[in-house]
């Protein structure tokens, strides 16, 4: 029997670290080795379930990365982009598995996650949901089958008031998955903002709208808006405890890959969808 994949949580005060300790700790197959904030945090030197809600489980909240990689089988990070691109330094100097959910990226830092994929598994996804991934499956089925001169594509997301970013990851991914079903370039076709006089539709284009508030974990629609009659295809997460769920997934699926970059697409087995 394999013994059970020990991992790392970085940001694990954060929203999603905690709800990554908790998750971990009930799953079969993992086990935290360690739990690490950045320096001078107020969770340096507490109990990483104590943070996580659980009670003390003797695993002490650390500022030291390195260490806890290079006895580490993997790392999971849910963090910020420079700290992301920190890690994916780290995780390949380790050669462990390194699970990337961080969002609002740039193509500068994801250039450095294809690197470190040279020699850690590195799997990123802006969504590591199930529902979401089928669901860009089915954005790029529809867009393939719907023209672009009879049918207008827009991605709407709505998340909780604290989200620093937009739009959010899950709807660019969506954006590419509606491209990539038109055969066309997100980055060439994207409008991501719409102020003032901006004239009528660009025949092609693919808009984004944000909406910021509350709680709201993670809801995206994708409309395809055509003469008379609109489709709309939509996700709600109720419960961050699905991204956790996918990223011990992706994390125990690329234990035993060879060294590379892949997507949450990859790990559900829908990549040639
Ligand atoms: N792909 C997916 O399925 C999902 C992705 N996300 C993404 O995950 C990221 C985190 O989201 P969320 O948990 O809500 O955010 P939070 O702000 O609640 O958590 C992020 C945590 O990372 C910590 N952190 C930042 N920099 C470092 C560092 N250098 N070393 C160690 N820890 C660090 C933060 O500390 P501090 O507060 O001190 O900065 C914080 O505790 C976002 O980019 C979000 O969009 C979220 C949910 C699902
Ligand atoms: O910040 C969040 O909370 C979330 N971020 C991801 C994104 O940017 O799409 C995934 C999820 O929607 C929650």
């Amino acid at each position: 029997m394999t013994d059970a994949m020990k991992l790392v949580v970085v940001g694990a005060s954060g929203r999603m670290g905690q709800a990554l300790i908790r998750i971990i700790h009930e799953a079969e197959g993992t086990v935290l080795h360690a739990a690490v904030e950045r320096p001078g945090a107020a969770a340096i030197g507490r109990d990483a379930g104590e943070i996580a809600g659980l009670g003390p489980i003797g695993i002490t909240v650390t500022d030291d990365p390195l260490a806890a990689f290079l006895a580490a089988d993997g790392v999971i990070d849910f963090t910020a982009p420079a700290a992301s691109v920190e890690f994916a330094a780290l995780a390949a100097q380790a050669r462990i598995v390194h699970v990337i959910g961080t969002t609002g990226c740039s193509p500068d830092d994801e250039a450095k996650f294809e690197a470190a994929g040279r020699h850690a598994r590195v799997v990123k996804s802006g969504n590591m949901s199930l529902g979401v991934n089928l669901l860009s499956v089915l954005v790029k089925q529809a867009a393939k089958a719907l023209d672009a001169a009879g049918w207008d594509i827009e991605v709407l997301e709505m998340h909780h008031k604290h989200k620093v970013d937009a739009p959010s990851g899950t709807a660019l991914l969506l954006g590419d998955a509606a491209a990539a079903g038109r055969g066309i370039d997100l980055a060439d076709h994207s409008v991501r903002v719409r102020d003032g006089h901006t004239g009528p539709r660009e025949q092609g284009s693919i808009g984004f709208a944000t909406l910021r508030g509350g709680s709201v974990v993670g809801d995206h629609s994708v409309v395809l808006a055509g003469e008379g009659e609109l489709i709309t295809l939509s996700h709600n997460a109720l419960d961050r405890t699905i991204f956790a769920r996918g990223a011990l997934k992706a994390a125990l699926w690329a234990r035993d890959r060879k060294p590379g970059y892949y997507s949450m697409l990859d790990v559900l087995g829908l990549s040639s969808s």
